[in-house]
Parts: structure tokens; C-alpha cells; sequence
């Protein structure tokens, strides 16, 4: 036997009435959202304007719109949507209930109608999830709150080391960038510090205790930028193993989106960067909706973005937008006054780490350090430090002790023998020489020299942190 609607109907009421000791009220409503029956407990009917619209009893609703009785209610979008909401908490007037909605289908499985009904009791059923549910939301609170502490602390302008004017400068700078809202530009060599300012610029802002999101252009392969950026969207058919999520513009919403390497981006993802940042919203991928989004933008390069705008590999209008507020961070090389203080600074750090009494650097190893020109600027500078820990003995560190640690200029790290070494540092220098020569060869082209080494982006960019090799000519 097939049932008609008016059949489901009927059947839905006698399971209603069924339970009727559990439930406070009970609705069914047609394919348009028309009332068909109700219970008489009145718990959810708005009596105001039941009675402004001359609505007596139960009966008299019967093929009314549901919102007219019931203003907030969700049973519109149930038979819209053939989307079952088994469980909501809806507050009407005094009562707050637990309601749950489902749709009616006939054979075919077309929608026909929908009910819904609230469970007696509710605040009482409510109550364990909601005592458990707010002791969760406080404990997170209290962790939100430890982290941006914890983060504050250890990011400020304060814990960027060095007194020297240009580091001044800087200070001053990421001081003034915490107090505007404006797209911050951090211009520099690799190593020089750029993330850890984007850092401290977050933390002097009153964005503190929002996300930070960082995302490093140069270390995502290009097919997989846009998503990164902008998100998936449900259903959006991209090819295998991407799954619906945020985009990292969506993951900083409130609080600041750190754009590192922007120099690498390819030229169609520009563009919408460009759109992303003018519109202040976004459109994940396989989608047609757009979603609103509050960021605030810190990018960073080490490439000279106006040699690129001119070769045309950079867009000048997204060049325009992000330079707003320009920082330039110094090479080690151009403050070498900082380097005594930054020195020791990694001394007493490796030693924490490593649990080891902190040795202190002799004036002749100082000197040492100051003839060297620290391509890898800070960063190189924590690695040696890091290396003469681990490689050497003494209770402080001495010039010999570097000879062997500091890399030589480029010209002379050649293959050639000239002392003993093990096979894992003369293969650290081939490895160093041929990704140079492999830069030089492509005018500092990454791509291509990644192409020319058989290495993906990816990996060459690793292998360039490693070597602290800077890429700050080319571009
Ligand atoms: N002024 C500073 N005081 C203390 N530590 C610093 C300072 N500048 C940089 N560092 C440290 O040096 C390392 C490199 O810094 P960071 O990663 O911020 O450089 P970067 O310019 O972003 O590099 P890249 O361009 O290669 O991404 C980090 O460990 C950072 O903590």
C-alpha cells in the first residue's frame, strides 16, 4: 500500500500523540511550511500576535505559514532543505526547549512536509550538557588567555636584540605598526628577523589576543597556494586529497595573517590577493559565496619586489598595497655592534638548551666573527653558535675554535681538499657551491635553479636556510 501525504501525515500525529507524555509540543507543517496539525500545549505559539491575528485555537492555524504563529521558526528551511535538525536549543519566552525537527517524505523520497516537536522538560535534560559544556568554554577561555600570554611574552619588541641606530629604527617602527592598523612591508635578508618582528608587531597590537596565522609562500607548490589562502568549500570537486577547511585568511580573522615570501607568489594568485585585500573578503575554492574577513596583513620578502615590478613578475597595484609601511631590517653585516650582544645571547641559549655551562666568547673569537659578512645573518649566527657547542670542548669559546666552524667565502669553498675533513662537511660544501653556481646560472631565479638541480622549490628553499644562503640580489 502507498501512502500519501495525507496518509504520513495522520501517521506522524498518532506517534505523536504516542509520546505525548514526553513532549511538550508537536507540529506538522505541508511542503510549504503551512501548519497541518498541532498539539494544544502552546508553549512555542507567540499568544500576541496569535491573538492580533484573530487566531483562536488550534484549529484555526491549520494552513497558516508557520512563521506566523511560531516567528523564529526553522521549519521552513527543514522542508527546503530535506535537512533533518535533530537537536536544537530554542528560547521561546521564558521556556528555553530542546527541539528536534525531521522532514516528511513520501515513497520517492520527495519531500512532503515536516515535523517537529520539543521535549518536556528540557532545562532539565539540558542541564549536564550545559554545565559540562560551560566548564569546557571556561577552561578554554583560561587556555586562550595562558597562550596569548605565553605568546605575548616571548614575541615582543622587547626580546628583539640589539641597540645599534638601524636596530633602533626598527624597534621603533614595529612600535609605532602596533598602534595602526595599516599593511606592514618587512623588507630584508634572509635571517634578519623578519618573522620575529611580524611577531612583535602582532603582540604591540590590540589584535594580541587574536591568532597570528603565518603562511610561507616559498615553501607551498603553487597548485596548492589558492587553497591554502582561501579555503575549500564543501563539495568543491578540486581533484584528490584536498578536503573542505579554512583558508588561512579565514584562520586569522580578527588577528593578523603573516605573509612570508611574498616575492615568490605566482602572478594569477596576485590577483587575488590583490582582490582579497582591496575587498576584505574571500572566495574558498569552489565556491560562488564570498566570506567577510577582518585581517590584518604583515608580508615579507627578502627580493627586491621593485626589480621584479619592473621585469614584470611582481603586480605594481598589489606592490602598492602591501608597501603601505615599509620596514627595512639590517643585514648582520651592516651592525656588527649588535653582534657581541647577539652572540652571547645564542651562547646562553644553546647552553640552556643543552643543558651545559654557558660559555663565554673570547675578544679573539669575537673579532673573528666580526671579519665574517653573515650571509645567513642572524639565523647563521645561532647556527654557528649551536656548532661550537656540539663540535667543540672548553670552557670558552677561542678564534680556533671558529676556523674550522665559520664557512669560508664562496670562492674558496671549492671542492678541492685543502685539510682534513669528514665526508658529510665536504659534501655540505659541494652541496653549497652547486646550489650557488646553480642561483648565479638562473640570475637567482629559484624555480629555475630548483628545475636545473632536480630539487623541488621546496627543497631548495630548505636547503638555502641551511647553507644561510641569501637570495636578496636577484628578483
Ligand atoms: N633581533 C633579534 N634578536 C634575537 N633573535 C633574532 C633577532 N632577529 C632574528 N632572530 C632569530 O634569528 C632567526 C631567524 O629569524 P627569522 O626567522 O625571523 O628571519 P627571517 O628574516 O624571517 O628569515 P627568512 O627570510 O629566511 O624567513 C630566528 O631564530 C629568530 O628568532
Amino acid at each position: 500500500m502507498t501512502m500519501g501525504p495525507e496518509e504520513r501525515f495522520a501517521a506522524a500525529r498518532a506517534l505523536m500523540v504516542m509520546i505525548d507524555e514526553m513532549i511538550e509540543g508537536a507540529i506538522l507543517v505541508d511542503k510549504d511550511a503551512r501548519i497541518v496539525w498541532s498539539n494544544d500545549k502552546h508553549v512555542w505559539f507567540d499568544s500576541k500576535q496569535m491573538a492580533s491575528l484573530g487566531l483562536r485555537s488550534v484549529a484555526d492555524m491549520v494552513g497558516q505559514p508557520v512563521e506566523r504563529v511560531i516567528p523564529h521558526s526553522r521549519m521552513r528551511e527543514v522542508v527546503e532543505t530535506g535537512r533533518s535538525l535533530p537537536l536544537d536549543i530554542m528560547r521561546y519566552g521564558e521556556h528555553i526547549l530542546l527541539v528536534s525537527r525531521l522532514p516528511l517524505r513520501d515513497e520517492g523520497g520527495e519531500v512532503v512536509g515536516a515535523l517537529a516537536f520539543a521535549l518536556k522538560n528540557s532545562l532539565t535534560y539540558l542541564r549536564p550538557i550545559a554545565d559540562r559544556f560551560n566548564k569546557l568554554q571556561s577552561r578554554l577561555a583560561r587556555m586562550e588567555q595562558e597562550l596569548a600570554a605565553s605568546r605575548a611574552s616571548k614575541h615582543t619588541v622587547e626580546n628583539l636584540i640589539g641597540f645599534s641606530p638601524a636596530m633602533l629604527q626598527v624597534k621603533r617602527l614595529v612600535r609605532k605598526a602596533g598602534q595602526i592598523t595599516s599593511t606592514v612591508l618587512l623588507l630584508g635578508e634572509t635571517g634578519t628577523g623578519k618573522e620575529l618582528v611580524a611577531h612583535a608587531i602582532h603582540a604591540a597590537s590590540d589584535r594580541v589576543d587574536r591568532p597570528f596565522v603565518g603562511l610561507n609562500v616559498a615553501a607551498i607548490p603553487d597548485n596548492l597556494l589558492e587553497a591554502e589562502f582561501f579555503g575549500v568549500a564543501p563539495g568543491a570537486y578540486t581533484g584528490a586529497g584536498r578536503q573542505t577547511r579554512p583558508g588561512k585568511f579565514q584562520l586569522a580573522d580578527g588577528g593578523t595573517l603573516f605573509l612570508d615570501e611574498i616575492g615568490d607568489m605566482p602572478l594569477p594568485l596576485q590577483a587575488k590577493l590583490l582582490r582579497a585585500l582591496q575587498e576584505r573578503e574571500v572566495e574558498p575554492l569552489g565556491s560562488n559565496q564570498v566570506i567577510k574577513v577582518d585581517v590584518r596583513i604583515i608580508a615579507a620578502t627578502s627580493r627586491a619586489l621593485p626589480d621584479m615590478v619592473k621585469s614584470g613578475a611582481f603586480r605594481p597595484d598589489l606592490y602598492y598595497r602591501l608597501n603601505v609601511f615599509p620596514i627595512h631590517l639590517p643585514a648582520l653585516r651592516d651592525r656588527k655592534e649588535d653582534l657581541d650582544i647577539l652572540a652571547s645571547f645564542f651562547s646562553e641559549r644553546t647552553a640552556v638548551s643543552l643543558d651545559q655551562p654557558m660559555r663565554d666568547l673570547t675578544p679573539s673569537a669575537l673579532d673573528m666573527l666580526r671579519g665574517y659578512d653573515w650571509p645567513g645573518n642572524i639565523r647563521e649566527l645561532a647556527n654557528i653558535l649551536e656548532q661550537l657547542y656540539v663540535r667543540t670542548e672548553g670552557e670558552r669559546i677561542l678564534a680556533e675554535d671558529l676556523t674550522d666552524i665559520l664557512p669560508r667565502t664562496v670562492a674558496s669553498a671549492s671542492v678541492s681538499p685543502t685539510r682534513t675533513r669528514t665526508l658529510a662537511e665536504a659534501m655540505d660544501e659541494l652541496e653549497r657551491s652547486l646550489i650557488l653556481a646553480a642561483l648565479d646560472e638562473a640570475k637567482g631565479n629559484k624555480l629555475e635553479a630548483a628545475r636545473n638541480l632536480g630539487l623541488s622549490r621546496t627543497n631548495l628553499y630548505a636547503k638555502l636556510r641551511k647553507h644561510g644562503i641569501t637570495t636578496a640580489s636577484e628578483g
